[in-house]
Parts: C-alpha cells; structure tokens; sequence
C-alpha cells in the first residue's frame, strides 16, 4: 500500500504554514513533504513537526527568491557559490528533523544562454552536494518539472535529460523524484516508464490533471496506478503534491484506505 505523504505547500493551506503540520498528522498522514520550510526557524520547524506525529519525508534546497522568480539555482553558471553556500541552510534543517531527502532544483534557463553549459554547472554542483552528503542518510533528488504549463525554462523538463544528469554525477546518492502530474503532461506512458526508471526513483509524487488537483478530479487513472506502484516493488513514499479542489480534508475520499 502507498506510503502517502502530505505535501503542505500545497495541502492545508486553510492554515498557516506552521499549522498545517498537526493538521496533518491528525488527517492521518505519517509522511509530510513540503517546498521550502525556510520561513520557519529551524526550533519552530522541529517542533511543528513532533507535534505532528509524522515524519518529514522530503523538503527543497533554499530556491533562490521564489517571489522574483527563481525555481532553484542549482544549474545557473553565474550563482554556484549562491547554491553552495545555500546548501548549508538545507542540511541544517534536514539535521533537525531526519529528512533522507533533499530537492534540489535546477532552475530557469535564462533566454538566449546555453543550455549546455547549465547542465554541466548542475551536474558539478550535484557532485559538490553528493560530497557534502557522502557520509549522511540524505540523498539529492532531481525532478523532471513540465516546462509546458506550470515552468516554461525549467532545465530539466524531461526524465531522459535526469537521467543523462544523474549518470554523469554517478554518485547513488542522487535519485530520480518522478512526479506523476508533471510526467503525464510531458511525457505519458506512466507505469511503463516507472517501472523501467524504478532502480532510480527516489521519490515520488502526485496530482491530477488537468488543474493539479486531487486524484479523482481529472484524467489519470489513479486507482489503477496506486496498487500499480505496489505491484512494482516501489517501496518508498508518495507525495500529495495538490491543490485542493475545496477544503484539503473534504478532498482526501480518494486517500481514504491508503491513510
Ligand atoms: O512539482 C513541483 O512543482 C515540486 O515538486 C517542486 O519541488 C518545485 O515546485
Ligand atoms: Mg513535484
């Protein structure tokens, strides 16, 4: 049965950030997953999280000024020491609460710049975070993001592209986060590209589309992909990284015997 994890940059968001985590813990989540937990002070993010009961299963690196724009930096030549040094901040926070799993997004080719030289820049900052990793229980997850409808530029939009990226590092500490909504849109073929990128996936997530809301609301067949997953052998968590159609609890029917 799917390990579910609530995403609470999406999910709960009727609460306050710090909030969100008991609230989902009382939903019945044993997982909890977010984007950034930065705005919180790492006491406060310790705390929130112990009264949850849960565990915290994945969070993103710092991803540079979301407000402005940026999706990450980790592939942008001109902010290497900008990611290094915000790697810093990302493992102290996953200190605090045991996270096995860190994010780290690659960012938004600029227009006109080469794309190459962005995928050797990501490729030798996930090797500098692979060190830094080497003699901890975190692994690096990199994410296929659709450049489609939510992240036009996004560098790595396509699994082949992770892939090519995570061979090069070649370090096991770096894994595949396959997230079922942005791979429908790019790609399809879900199961049968699962299944062949399995050895890899370190984590996965899940929406509906269109309209990244709960499953049940659009055109993937969840109720068949959930016990696929199982029948797979994939043994780790899945993420419920949606947006509510209404309220977060009066959305959770189709989580009903998985949580
Ligand atoms: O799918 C997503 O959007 C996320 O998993 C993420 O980390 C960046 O937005
Ligand atoms: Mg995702």
């Amino acid at each position: 049965m799917p390990k579910l994890a609530a995403n609470l940059t999406m999910m709960f968001t009727e609460l306050p950030f710090a909030d969100r985590f008991a609230a989902a813990g009382a939903a019945g989540f044993k997982g909890i997953e977010c984007l950034a937990p930065y705005e919180l002070p790492i006491e406060t993010f310790k705390a929130a999280l112990e009264g949850s009961g849960a565990r915290m299963v994945l969070f993103n690196c710092p991803p540079g000024n979301w407000a402005a724009g940026d999706r990450g930096m980790a592939a942008d030549p001109e902010r290497v020491a900008e990611f290094r040094a915000s790697f810093d901040a990302a493992l102290a926070y996953a200190a605090a609460v045991d996270c096995p799993r860190l994010h780290v997004m690659s960012g938004l080719v600029r227009p006109g710049e080469d794309r190459a030289r962005w995928i050797d820049t990501y490729v030798a900052n996930l090797a500098y975070a692979a060190d830094r990793v080497a003699s901890l229980d975190v692994d690096l997850l990199i994410e296929p993001i659709n450049s489609r409808v939510d992240m036009p530029r996004y560098l790595v939009d396509r699994t082949d592209l992770a892939m090519e990226i995570i061979g090069r590092v070649g370090s096991a500490k770096v894994r595949l986060q396959y997230d079922i909504y942005h791979m429908q849109i790019m790609e399809g073929d879900l199961l049968r590209s699962i299944e062949r990128l399995l050895p890899h996936i370190g984590h996965i997530q899940l929406a509906d589309n269109p309209g990244r809301n709960e499953p049940g609301t659009g055109e993937i067949n969840y109720a068949h992909i959930l016990p696929a997953l199982d029948r797979l052998g994939y043994d780790g968590w899945v993420g419920c990284e949606y947006r509510p159609a209404g309220e977060t609890l009066a959305g959770l029917g189709w989580a009903k015997d998985f949580i």
